[in-house]
């Protein structure tokens, strides 16, 4: 496989350390998609691993090189500047930014450039599980899915909860945010894309509640969600370990993009 990367950060950098390892998907060569300037750089950082890696720094050369697959991990920048046109060109697409589809104008246009190209948008679990389940009841009637976020508070630096509270003195758990999950997606793109997943695999983006909360206790960052349907109902609670490289991601979310890779190539998929 020749896989695609958009962005050069915490998770693409690990996905290639994965990548590099024995036993590891067949990806046999990978071109990054990095900021204009950054392509030099990004060559030379990613020189080390077992893989044959180039840099770009438009969509135009990440495509003109036809890349198998791409995956997306650049923030909802990332997605808006660059996904539209790589759908387009026919290629199918690892969107791990989710919440990036929260912008209803956004979704519209990565469908539609989906179609056109005759690609597919490719939503992975990222940090969060049992997305099957919840996608398989949603044809089962309505379902309700009530989700809370809970991350240490140096994973909500640089979000709004710093407007609600100081987050280097903070010593009880804070519900900084009771909302929707569209609402929640949008005011923290870098740490509500999993309430997004749950959302648009189930009850939809604005019937989904969504608490986030600031918690010095937490021992990791955890995703803890409750099912109602017609045919089950379930719980769920992942502790999840953040990344060195990016506090606010989890390492699963890693391991999920590498599964989605491992799918396209494996006889069995699971
Ligand atoms: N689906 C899920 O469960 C999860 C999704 N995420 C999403 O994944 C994103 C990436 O996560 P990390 O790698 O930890 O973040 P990061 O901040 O370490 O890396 C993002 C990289 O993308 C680059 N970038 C931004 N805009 C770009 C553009 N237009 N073109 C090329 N590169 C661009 C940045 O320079 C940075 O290097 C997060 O922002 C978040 O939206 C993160 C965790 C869980
Ligand atoms: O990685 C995580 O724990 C979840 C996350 O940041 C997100 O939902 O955006």
């Amino acid at each position: 496989m020749h896989l695609g990367v958009i962005g050069y950060g915490n998770i693409a950098q690990t996905l290639l350390e994965l990548l590099s390892q024995p036993g590891a998907p067949a990806v046999t060569r990978v071109t990054l998609l990095v900021r204009p300037g950054k392509a030099t750089a990004a060559a030379e950082a990613a020189g080390g691993f077992a893989l044959p890696i180039a840099a770009v720094e438009t969509a135009e050369a990440l495509i003109a090189g036809a890349p198998d697959l791409v995956v997306e991990c650049a923030g909802h920048a990332g997605v808006t500047a660059h996904v539209p046109a790589v759908l387009r060109a026919g290629i199918d697409t690892v969107v791990v930014s989710i919440g990036a589809m929260s912008d209803d104008a956004l979704a519209t246009e990565l469908k539609a450039a989906a179609q056109a190209g005759g690609a597919r948008i490719v939503l992975p679990a990222g940090a969060v599980g049992g997305i099957d389940l919840l996608a398989s009841l949603s044809a089962s009637g309505p379902v309700e899915v009530t989700y809370r976020g809970i991350k240490p508070p140096k994973a909500w630096a640089g979000t709004p909860a710093e407007e609600v509270t100081d987050l280097e003195t903070l010593n009880h758990a804070l519900v900084f945010f009771e909302g929707t999950a569209r609402e929640a997606a949008s005011q923290f793109p870098k740490n509500a894309n999993v309430a997004a997943t749950l959302a648009l695999a189930g009850a939809g983006l604005d019937a989904t509640r969504v608490e986030l909360i600031a918690d010095p206790a937490a021992p990791g960052n955890i995703h803890a969600y409750e099912v109602r349907s017609n045919v089950a109902n379930y719980s769920m609670k992942i502790e999840n370990l953040p990344s060195k490289g990016n506090a606010k991601t989890s390492v699963s979310t890693i391991y999920s993009v590498l599964r989605e890779i491992r799918n396209r190539l494996a006889v069995v998929a699971i």
